[in-house]
């Protein structure tokens, strides 16, 4: 794993416009500046061909995807192609309705996305297996989560990011997996989004995005149990606030010593 991405990160400050949902943009920009990349969410269509073209990565968070935005999303999708832009994708809950599904598919079908990130029922949605979703949550099911994540990264060409108590890392050929965990990470709402865009700022300073995506994960399971190790299975509130304390001060070397 190329835990110098990480060193590399808070030399180069990478500029990750974020079309973010309207839940959890404060976390998702205090966490990526907390990590050293530089975070800008927008909304206005007029603007985003701009940001497009001075952006290191655009990511696509579809947690409160609606009709009059989705015209902002194709541009800035359009605006990624052709200043060769890597596009994430978290596809927020893409199990729950048959609205955010056809969103998704129609992304991943128009444009050449560079990694998608989800939970498991998320990625078992577009994959096209069985999984009784749970709106943002993971759900329940029998498929094995590495075999959803491979088949969502073939069908898709691209890396797929599974995350879960285990994540799941893959191209749909080879596979990585990260054990380090905390329960506080799911109890937080926001640590997927955050998650997603701390792939994103990595997939802005390499061409490897399965290494990208990777150590994006290991920082985010890692810091999280950092985060969490003196705290109380009911202190979420607390958890978020050291989460970003954490995320500023980690290094390789406190990742190297607790990885899994
Ligand atoms: N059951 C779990 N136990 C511990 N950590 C988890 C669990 N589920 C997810 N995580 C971690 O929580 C973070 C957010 O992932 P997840 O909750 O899967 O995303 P989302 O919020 O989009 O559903 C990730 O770092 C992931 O590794
Ligand atoms: C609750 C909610 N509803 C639409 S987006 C969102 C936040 C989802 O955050 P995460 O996927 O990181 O838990
Ligand atoms: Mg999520």
């Amino acid at each position: 794993m190329q835990l110098d991405l990480l060193n590399q990160l808070r030399a180069q400050v990478p500029l990750v416009v974020n079309y973010a949902n309207y839940v959890t943009p404060n976390f998702v920009a205090n966490g990526l500046n907390a990590l050293g990349a530089s975070p800008i969410m927008t909304s206005e269509v007029d603007e985003a061909d701009d940001l497009v073209k001075i952006t290191n990565t655009v990511v696509i968070n579809l947690g409160t995807i609606n009709h009059y935005e989705t015209d902002l999303v194709w541009q800035l999708c359009t605006s990624a192609v052709k200043y060769h832009k890597p596009i994430v994708l978290d596809p927020v809950a893409v199990g729950a309705t048959a609205y955010r599904l056809d969103i998704a598919q129609k992304l991943l079908q128009d444009f050449p996305i560079a990694v998608i990130r989800g939970n498991v029922g998320e990625i078992a949605a577009l994959a096209q297996v069985d999984w009784a979703t749970k709106g943002i949550d993971a759900g329940t099911g029998d498929a094995d989560p590495a075999a959803i994540a491979k088949a969502c990264a073939t069908r898709y060409h691209n890396v797929v990011a599974l995350s879960g108590i285990t994540d799941y890392i893959t191209d749909g050929q080879q596979l990585f997996k990260v054990g380090n965990q905390t329960p506080l990470l799911p109890l937080t709402v926001g640590s997927g989004d955050l998650l997603s865009s701390i792939i994103g700022a990595f997939v802005g300073i390499t061409d490897n995005y399965y290494e990208a995506a990777q150590v994006g994960c290991a920082v985010l399971a890692c810091t999280g149990e950092i985060a969490a190790q003196p705290l109380h299975s009911h202190e979420g509130g607390t958890f978020a606030a050291r989460l970003l304390d954490k995320l500023t001060i980690v290094d390789k070397e406190d990742i190297l010593e607790i990885l899994k």
